[in-house]
C-alpha cells in the first residue's frame, strides 16, 4: 500500500455501523467530507456532525445505499462480517474506495486504510503498521504529537520567507540555502514553541541578516 494524501472535501462518505469504530471513522471524516453514517443503533459519543441514519441493512440491500448516497468512500464497521464482507462486494462492483476496519493484511484493489494522524496543519503526519498493530500507530502518534509541535508555524514562517525571497528575485540557491538555516535553527523552533514571536519579525530579522544590501534597501 502506498500512503497517498487524498482530498475529500465536498465528496460524501458512507459509514455502516454505528459503534465506537464507525464513531471514530466518522469524526475523522466529517473534518471534511459529508459524512452519513447507517447503523441499528448509535453508541453514545460524538460523530462529528455526520448524519446519521438507522437501519440494519441486510447484505442484498447494501447496493441500494450505494445508489442513494453515491459515496466516494464506504467504511465498513459493523460488527456483523457478513454484512461488511457485502459491503465490500458491493463497493468493489461500483469501484468505490472502501475501508474495512474488520481486517488488516491482504486486501483488494480499492482497499484503504485509516492511519493514526498528527496534524499541526499544514503539516500532517500519518502513521501505519500494515495492520500489524493499530495500539503500535496510536502509541507513535501521541509520541509525535509532542515531537511536531511548532511544525505548523514553523511551514507557515518558512512559507512566507520562501514568497518574500521570491519577490526580492533571490536566486533558487540561496533561497534553499536560507530556508534550510531557518529550519534548522533550534532557537528558532523554541520561539515557534513558545508562542513568543510573530511571523513577520522572525522573517525581517533573517532577511537583515541574510541579506543585509537587500534588507538595508527596504
Ligand atoms: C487495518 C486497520 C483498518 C482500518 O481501520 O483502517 C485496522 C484494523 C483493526 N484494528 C483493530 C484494533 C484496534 N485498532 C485500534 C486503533 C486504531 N486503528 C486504526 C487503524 C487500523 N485498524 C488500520 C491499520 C492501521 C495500522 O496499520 O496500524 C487507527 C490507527 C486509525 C483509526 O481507526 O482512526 C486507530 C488509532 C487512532 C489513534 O488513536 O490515533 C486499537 C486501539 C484502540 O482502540 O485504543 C485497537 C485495539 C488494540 C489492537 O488490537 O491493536 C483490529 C482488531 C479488532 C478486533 O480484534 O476485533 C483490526 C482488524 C484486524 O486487525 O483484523
Ligand atoms: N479498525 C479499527 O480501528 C478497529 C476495528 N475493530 C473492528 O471493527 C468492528 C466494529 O467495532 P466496534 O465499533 O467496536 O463494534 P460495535 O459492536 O460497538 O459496533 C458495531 C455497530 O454495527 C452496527 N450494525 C450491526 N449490524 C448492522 C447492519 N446490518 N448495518 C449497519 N450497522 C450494523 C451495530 O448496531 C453497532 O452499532 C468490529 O468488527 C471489530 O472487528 C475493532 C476495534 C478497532
Amino acid at each position: 500500500m502506498i500512503p497517498l494524501l487524498h482530498d475529500f472535501s465536498s465528496a460524501r462518505i458512507l459509514v455502516f455501523g454505528g459503534g465506537s469504530v464507525g464513531a471514530r471513522k466518522a469524526r475523522r471524516f466529517a473534518r471534511e467530507a459529508d459524512v452519513v453514517v447507517v447503523s441499528p443503533e448509535f453508541a453514545d459519543e460524538s460523530f462529528g456532525g455526520a448524519s446519521r441514519i438507522r437501519g440494519a441493512p441486510e447484505p442484498e440491500e447494501i447496493d441500494d445505499w450505494l445508489e442513494r448516497v453515491d459515496p466516494a468512500l464506504v467504511v465498513a464497521a459493523t460488527s456483523d462480517e457478513a454484512i461488511n464482507d457485502a459491503i465490500e462486494r458491493a463497493t468493489r462492483a461500483r469501484s468505490i474506495l472502501l475501508n474495512r476496519a474488520d481486517r488488516s493484511g491482504e486486501r483488494d484493489a480499492g482497499s484503504v486504510v485509516v492511519p493514526a494522524t498528527v496534524r499541526e496543519d499544514p503539516v500532517v503526519v500519518s502513521i501505519a503498521t500494515g495492520g500489524t498493530a493499530p495500539a503500535v500507530s496510536k502509541h507513535l502518534r501521541r509520541e509525535l504529537e509532542e515531537t511536531l509541535e511548532g511544525a505548523g508555524e514553523m511551514a507557515r514562517l518558512c512559507g512566507e520567507l520562501r514568497e518574500e525571497l521570491k519577490s526580492r528575485d533571490v536566486s533558487p540557491e540561496r533561497r534553499r540555502e536560507i530556508v534550510t538555516d531557518v529550519v534548522e535553527r533550534p532557537g528558532v523552533w523554541t520561539a515557534l514553541r513558545t508562542g513568543a514571536p510573530n511571523c513577520g519579525q522572525v522573517i525581517e530579522d533573517v532577511l537583515s541578516e541574510e541579506l543585509p544590501t537587500e534588507g538595508d534597501r527596504s
